[in-house]
């Protein structure tokens, strides 16, 4: 299975390298076509229905013309609207548009009165500009209640590599796009204008993609399968790594659930070091924690030197105090692996030279909420995935940008789009969560990429398995369930 994704650029190259290979750009046209036509029938439920079909001036309006034909044959009643001229026309969408031996009148809402389905095929890749005038009277018009939108390529408006919406864009049931998907077809808010997304196969190679160079991939486990830790039967818990986490004094929640489910995961060891103020709340919470009482960040650099805690986790409940600035400077210096997450963000706002003096690297996954991120690296702009990368390049570390699509971000440039999360997620303590998946993950020494990417994705997938009226400390209890139904 496929997992690249792939910018307007990159398809530009793809489509390029396709026709140096011998496919003329007519052949994959026909296909893309086709393609839409075939999930016309399929949306419909295989019965015929007045069809409109919105033709932009560009190859996207070519594939709308290659769709009418093919729906036509198949016995719909198809009108094709163009938005233009069609003596303007060129290359392919002249050639599609020549095929089409039926009436094209002027793209115009009138046009969608009694309509079954729509296809959009005005603008894909080639969208440069906000929509407006007759483009967006249009874009309007498709909001009836009750009619079907078929978008191909990218609904009209969206731009495909940041998931923008420029001006305005439909809401697609369906999305038809070609090889591979771009980044738009995940990131939001685009993604809540894609509906279903079916990527057809329109014949290009993927040998292809050697020469473009994919870094963006949508996160899947059998990208991170083989490198999941699993129990070796001879072995003991010091080999499945000994976590340590910082605990609060006040909102000892945070650390309890990350703790808690560092331990689901399979952390072999977990010491959670607090004031003594605190000490019985954690001891009391779990009786396979190790508590160990700190009266200062001495205290905890003591705990670090031992070389078996090998993984750190900082931040969640942990407050903004010296001790938590202090911990982790300690434990930067000391080498260790770990995840950097809620109170962090707040203690080292603007400070990421003084991270990096200490040593973050790509040990380290900093796990932020948009807010948070934008704590540290102060207020970057692009997309999420340009955003998250360009924070992993300048802190040297594997950056988790948290949201409904979860960017995570490695500073050589490969980025992952995680896409199985959903709302119900979005409540308090679902981020100590997963820094302590992420945590359990890291001391079993799986890679800090890999390691960022299977927590996301579990998250994700314990979220879905908990479903309605989930609440935080449900997730780590799913683990188990979420690992068996998998195969992890
Ligand atoms: N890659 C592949 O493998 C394959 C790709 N295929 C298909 O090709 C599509 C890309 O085609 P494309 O490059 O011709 O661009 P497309 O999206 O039709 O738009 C360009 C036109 O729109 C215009 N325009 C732009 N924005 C506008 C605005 N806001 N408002 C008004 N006008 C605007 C722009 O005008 P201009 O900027 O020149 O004024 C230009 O005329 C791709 O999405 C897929 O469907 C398949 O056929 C099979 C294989
Ligand atoms: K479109």
């Amino acid at each position: 299975m496929a997992h690249e994704i792939l910018t307007v650029a990159q398809m530009y190259s793809v489509d390029r390298a396709a026709m140096q290979a011998g496919i003329p750009g007519s052949l994959l046209m026909e296909r893309a076509g086709m393609a839409v036509a075939r999930e016309a029938i399929i949306l419909c439920g295989g019965r015929p229905r007045p069809v409109v079909i919105l033709c932009g001036p560009g190859n996207n309006g070519g594939d709308g013309f290659v769709a009418a034909r093919h729906l036509s044959a198949a016995g719909w009643r198809v009108r094709v609207g163009l938005l233009g001229d069609r003596v303007a026309l060129r290359g392919d969408a002249a050639w599609a548009a020549e095929c089409w031996t039926g009436c094209v009148d002027v793209a115009s809402p009138d046009l969608l009165s009694g309509a079954g389905l729509v296809i959009d095929a005005m603008f894909g890749a080639g969208l440069n500009r906000p929509l407006e005038g007759q483009a967006l009277a249009l874009v309007q018009a498709m909001a009836q209640p009750g009619l079907p939108v078929l978008a191909v390529d990218v609904p009209s408006g969206i731009h495909g590599d940041n998931g923008v919406v420029l001006g305005a864009a439909p809401v697609a049931d369906v999305t038809v796009s070609f090889f591979r998907p771009k980044p738009a077809h995940y990131l939001y808010p685009a993604r809540g204008h894609v509906g279903r997304l079916v990527i057809a196969d329109i014949g290009i190679p993927d040998t292809v993609l050697a020469s473009i160079g994919p870094t963006i991939q949508t996160n899947d486990p059998t990208l991170w399968r083989a490198q999941f830790p699993r129990p070796a039967v001879t072995g003991h818990k010091y080999q499945r790594g000994h976590a340590l986490i910082l605990g609060g004094t006040v909102m000892t929640g945070a650390a309890r659930l990350s703790a808690r489910a560092a331990l689901r995961l399979g952390a072999g060891l977990v010491t959670l070091a607090c004031e003594p103020a605190a000490q019985l709340v954690y001891s009391l919470s779990m009786p396979s924690l190790i508590v160990q009482p700190i009266t200062d960040a001495g205290g905890f650099s003591e705990l670090l030197a031992d070389p078996r805690r090998n993984a750190v986790l900082l931040g969640p409940g942990a407050g903004t105090g010296a001790l938590l600035r202090e911990a982790v400077l300690a434990s930067l210096r000391a080498g260790k692996a770990g995840v950097l997450d809620a109170d962090f963000f707040s203690s080292f706002a603007g400070a990421l030279s003084t991270l990096r003096q200490a040593g973050l690297n790509d040990r380290w996954v900093l796990t932020p909420h948009e807010g948070e991120f934008a704590r540290l690296f102060g207020p970057l702009t692009g997309s999420r995935l340009d955003r998250a990368r360009h924070a992993a390049a300048e802190s040297g570390a594997v950056v988790l940008l948290k949201g409904p699509d979860t960017v995570i971000a490695h500073p050589d440039g490969r980025v992952r789009v995680n896409h199985n999360a959903p709302p119900d997620l979005a409540i308090a303590g679902s981020g100590d969560v997963l820094s302590g998946l992420i945590l359990a993950l890291l001391a079993q020494g799986m890679d800090p990429f890999d390691a960022a990417s299977t927590g996301a994705w579990l998250h994700g997938a314990a979220g879905q398995y908990c479903g309605r009226g989930l609440i935080a400390e449900d997730l780590p209890e799913a683990v188990p369930a979420v690992l068996k139904q998998n195969n992890l």
